[in-house]
């Protein structure tokens, strides 16, 4: 963690705000305000933020800011992401969201203790650095990553730790695609508990 974060969560590094549609997942097709937050060390190699890992480069950014900008758009969801939002305590920023009648939704790795309040978490685990136990339990979603055809296998490991009420997805990496859809596809046909997730953001060249 960027050693001047001030614990209480009130200022926290921004990388960026955007105003789009939720492309990945559950909520996949929803308008949402995204918050992404500097800072990272699971170093994910097929990461497609990396700009977002050094959490100097980005601007400590006051959360009540962030909050009013939020309030400025249609949709009354955020989604917060990074980076890896869960470095920081995200207690102060999503009480003030939800104040404001904000759902507040997270994308994380889960490898940071849990902080916040949820309308709901997608955890997306990563081998380089494993997802904790109370980031397993409070998951909506479960959106593992299939880079090779391993990914299967260390999906299952994980599904066995979230709720009962947990979604399951596979969600191809991009520059991988082409090689593991199909292989997505059949393994979703032959295990129907798991869906596909796409980054449909990608398809749709919106942000
Ligand atoms: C950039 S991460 C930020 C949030 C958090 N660090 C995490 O990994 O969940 C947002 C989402 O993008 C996914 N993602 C990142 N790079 C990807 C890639 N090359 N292909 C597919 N999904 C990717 C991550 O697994 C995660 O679900
Ligand atoms: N449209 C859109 N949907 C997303 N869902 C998760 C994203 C992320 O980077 O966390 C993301 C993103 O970067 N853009
Ligand atoms: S955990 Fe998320 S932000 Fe961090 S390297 Fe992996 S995909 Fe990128
Ligand atoms: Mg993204």
């Amino acid at each position: 963690m960027s050693n001047q974060v001030p614990e209480d969560g009130t200022l926290l590094p921004l990388m960026e705000e955007f105003y789009t549609i939720q492309g990945e997942g559950y909520h996949t097709g929803k308008a949402a305000y995204f918050i992404r937050l500097g800072g990272c060390d699971v170093g994910c190699h097929w990461c497609d933020v990396k700009e977002s890992w050094d959490a100097e480069l980005h601007p400590l950014t006051s959360a009540h800011a962030i909050i009013e900008n939020a309030k400025k758009f249609p949709a009354k969801t955020v989604v917060i992401t990074g980076g890896e939002p869960l470095l920081y305590n995200l207690d102060y920023l999503t009480k003030g969201l939800k104040e404001a009648g904000i759902q507040t939704f997270i994308e994380t790795s889960g490898a940071y203790p849990l902080s916040g309040y949820w309308d709901w978490i997608c955890l997306s685990p990563k081998k380089f650095k494993g997802p904790r136990p109370d980031v397993l339990n409070a998951a909506g979603e479960l959106k593992v990553i299939v880079f090779n055809k391993s990914d299967f296998q260390w999906a299952e490991e994980h599904a066995r730790f979230v709720g009962k009420n947990c979604k399951l997805y596979l969600q191809p990496e991009w520059s991988k695609s082409a090689e593991m859809t199909p292989l997505i596809i059949e393994y979703v046909k032959n295990n129907p508990q798991w869906e596909i997730s796409l980054q449909t953001h990608k398809y749709l060249n919106i942000p």
